[in-house]
């Protein structure tokens, strides 16, 4: 065997508990070979990977982002969700290019690798080249054009559902199979009726799942129930968006009904606690999701409502967010967090991953546990949730692949993908401002 040795740490097992024991990785196949215990004799490793001191954990799921937003981190702050698309990200959007959104992906899987995600879904433009980017950082994910219709004639309206449908099936199975992908309307208010039932029709047809923003803020729940005299939920269900491969971002405003029909349904949830907080969307009902059986994810959103991508920060945030939403300091514990962060994240997508064990996929990240603001070692689970920051992990490992030793990430030229973001930054923001 072509076999990677991750050795000396601490491993959180998929029923929760830690462990002293070493994970010995099948890079042929770049799944788990064995986690032992130090009980018999190691097989012998090509390479090693020292976690001596450290946290060895499933490697982190951004299940809800739009990675190449890091060129529009702090571009435009403070204002909620409506006024911030429509008077500032959309018109800077439109003047993306394909480089552009190459330049922030590389920046965004750079930010992920450093903060030990593995995973990713991802809802943009360009996903061609987020695809190219995917496959030369090494990471895995889930991707999908994202269509809306709103402000558009029918001919251009039906061409971005096309579009949507066509990268799905072209770049499915991409980046040596780590790259899957979903039909991806933006949300059930910027998509018209007609458009999302010919999209999700023939994605149900091609057995592609679909992604959307559902029942983010008040203000985009309101007009579905006044004109369709039915909750966004119903009306997802009504145009066969409400599948068990579905997953859907945010679920902030949803009634007991809507939860337990998304249960109902095995629709996933990806909870954004820090994007909800920062465009003051609202809290999302995470306890009693999880409660009525609904699989729930974390996502960060993208970089220009965060401002970052470190899903460790939306463990805290979530764990936070979830007991003040439930006026109970024991709902959203650490240890649910770290799930939603990993297995849930991982089930959301329908992603290889979330779990350390013989067989699963080698996606793992290494923790290193000695910092002042990690000591003392109580509760390892309660530091991941509460205290340990992305700048603590130390290596990450992805389909078998070390992506990143020692805090130098392999795959990618660190300085070399800053400067071109930062130039392709300031480069945009001139076009926007003499547009
Ligand atoms: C059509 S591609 C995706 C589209 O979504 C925008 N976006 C970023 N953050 C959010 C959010 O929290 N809710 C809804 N839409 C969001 C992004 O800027 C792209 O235009
Ligand atoms: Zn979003």
């Amino acid at each position: 065997m072509n076999a990677l040795r991750v050795t000396g740490g601490r491993v959180l097992r998929p029923d929760g508990s830690v462990t002293e024991s070493d994970v010995t990785v099948d890079r042929d196949t770049g799944t788990i070979a064995s986690v032992d215990d130090g009980d018999g004799t190691p097989p012998s490793a090509a390479e090693t990977l020292d976690a001596s001191g450290s946290l060895v954990i499933p490697g982190l799921v951004n299940a809800h982002t739009h990675v190449a937003m890091t060129l529009l981190r702090g571009y435009a702050d403070d204002k909620p969700l409506d006024p911030w698309l429509r008077e500032d990200i959309w018109p800077a959007e439109a003047e993306l290019t394909p480089d552009d959104i190459e330049a922030g992906a590389e920046l965004g899987a750079l930010e992920m690798i450093r903060s030990g995600t593995t995973a990713f879904a991802d809802m943009y433009f360009s996903m061609d080249r987020v695809a190219d980017v995917v496959d030369r950082a090494g990471l895995r994910a889930r991707l999908g054009h994202g269509v809306v219709t709103v402000g558009k004639d029918d001919a251009a309206a039906r061409a971005d559902v096309e579009e949507s449908l066509a990268v799905a099936r072209e770049l499915d199975g991409a980046a040596d199979g780590r790259i899957r992908t979903a039909f991806m309307p933006h949300s059930l208010t910027t998509v018209g009726e007609e458009f999302l039932r010919e999209g999700v029709a023939e994605a149900r047809e091609a057995g592609i799942p679909v992604h959307l923003h559902a029942n983010e803020t008040v203000e985009e729940v309101d007009p579905i129930v006044d004109e369709r005299g039915e909750r966004p939920i119903a009306y997802a269900a009504d145009i066969d968006a409400l599948g068990p491969d579905d997953f859907f971002a945010h679920g902030v405003h949803v009634d007991d009904t809507e939860i337990e029909r998304l249960a109902a349904a095995g629709t996933a949830v990806v909870h954004c606690p820090a994007s909800n907080m920062k465009l003051a969307s609202g809290m999302a009902p995470v306890q009693r999701l999880r409660e009525a059986g609904v699989t729930v994810g974390l996502g960060t959103d993208g970089a220009a409502s965060n401002n970052d991508l470190d899903v460790f920060d939306e463990m805290r945030d979530a764990a936070m967010l979830g007991k003040l939403a439930a006026d109970d300091a024991s709902a959203v514990p650490a240890a649910a967090v770290v799930e939603m962060a990993t297995d849930g994240g991982a089930d959301a997508l329908n992603l290889p991953g979330g779990r350390i064990e013989a067989g699963a996929a080698a996606d793992l990240a290494v923790v290193d546990l000695d910092a002042p603001h990690l000591t003392p070692v109580h509760d390892p689970v309660s530091h991941l949730a509460y205290a340990a920051r992305g700048s603590d992990v130390r290596h990450t490992v992805c389909d078998g692949d070390v992506l990143m030793r020692d805090r130098e990430v392999l795959t990618l030229d660190a300085e070399a993908v800053q400067q071109r973001a930062a130039d392709a930054a300031r480069d945009l923001v001139d076009r926007v401002e003499s547009a």
